[in-house]
């Protein structure tokens, strides 16, 4: 079976999107996803996308990240699909119904409502999820933010010299986090600005992380260190989040369409055989 993909990317974060809103595609099992996503022997992406029909809103977004695992959100790719679809639209995600909106180059994402409680998180146990009573090798005291998917944060003096590669696959799969946690470390610039880089879980190391953005904007303005909108800039670039005064988190920024392929599926399920 030959299957039509897009290739896009949010600041660098990049996916291959499927578009199975009219022919439905085979069952997406994780070898199948990950093989996909390898950027060896495969296509290559941080996630693959999949946009399929919805009985509650206008279509529905599945994210996978690179190692196969379905999650519930993902912010760089809510752009993506709004610049693919090119009009306003809701869009139903395992995480929540989010609102997308194309704008010039790029997208306004209405995220939803932020979520706090430790069993929201979620977290094994109960515990303060503003500052966390937690620490790993130097990384004390992070905030804890559900944004459809799960995230940490630790505020740092410097981000870019924090080991991320060794640290965040440990802090990722602490027992802390029944679910693995998305790894943040951000540094207030100013009170409009934020310097943030990421470890996702299931990708890793990414270019920029939208969700990232919006759990560490909504984390450091509950902590009173900026303002209800701020900039936040990534490796791979700058989104602007907003907590609106009714409790929505909204994300605006770039969206790419580098270039259309298609593969043979059997290329890849073959490599579950
Ligand atoms: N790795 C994330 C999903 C992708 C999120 C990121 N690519 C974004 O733009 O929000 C997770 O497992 O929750």
């Amino acid at each position: 079976m030959r299957v039509p993909f897009i290739k896009m990317h949010g600041l660098g974060n990049d996916f291959v999107v499927l578009d199975a809103r009219e022919d439905s595609l085979p069952a997406l099992e994780a070898a199948v996803v990950a093989a996909i996503a390898n950027r060896q022997t495969g296509i290559g992406c941080d996630q693959l996308i999949v946009l399929e029909p919805s009985e509650t809103a206008d279509f529905r977004m599945r994210i996978f990240n690179s190692d196969g695992g379905e999650v519930e959100a993902c912010g760089n790719a809510s752009r993506a699909v709004a610049l693919l679809h090119g009009r306003p639209a809701q869009l139903e995600t395992a995480g929540a119904t989010i609102a997308i909106s194309p704008a010039q180059g790029g997208a306004t994402v209405d995220m939803g409502e932020p979520r706090f409680d430790w069993n929201a998180i979620p977290l094994a146990y109960a515990m303060d999820t503003l500052t966390m009573p937690v620490g790993w090798d130097g990384l004390d005291n992070p905030a804890a933010v559900n944004v459809g998917n799960p995230h940490v944060i630790f505020f740092v003096g410097n981000c870019d010299a924090v080991p991320l590669e060794t640290i965040g696959p440990q802090i990722e799969r602490d027992p802390l986090f029944p679910e693995r946690v998305n790894v943040n470390v951000a540094t207030i610039e100013s009170r409009e600005a934020i310097r943030l880089r990421v470890w996702e879980r299931g990708a890793g190391l990414t270019r920029a992380c939208g969700t990232g953005a919006c759990a560490t904007a909504i984390a450091a303005m509950r902590r009173g260190l900026v303002e209800r909108t701020v900039i936040v800039t990534l490796p791979g670039g700058p989104l602007t989040i907003e907590w609106t005064s009714d409790n929505r988190i909204l994300m605006t920024g770039p969206a790419t369409e580098s270039f259309r392929g298609s593969f043979e599926w059997d290329d890849f399920a073959g490599a579950n055989a």
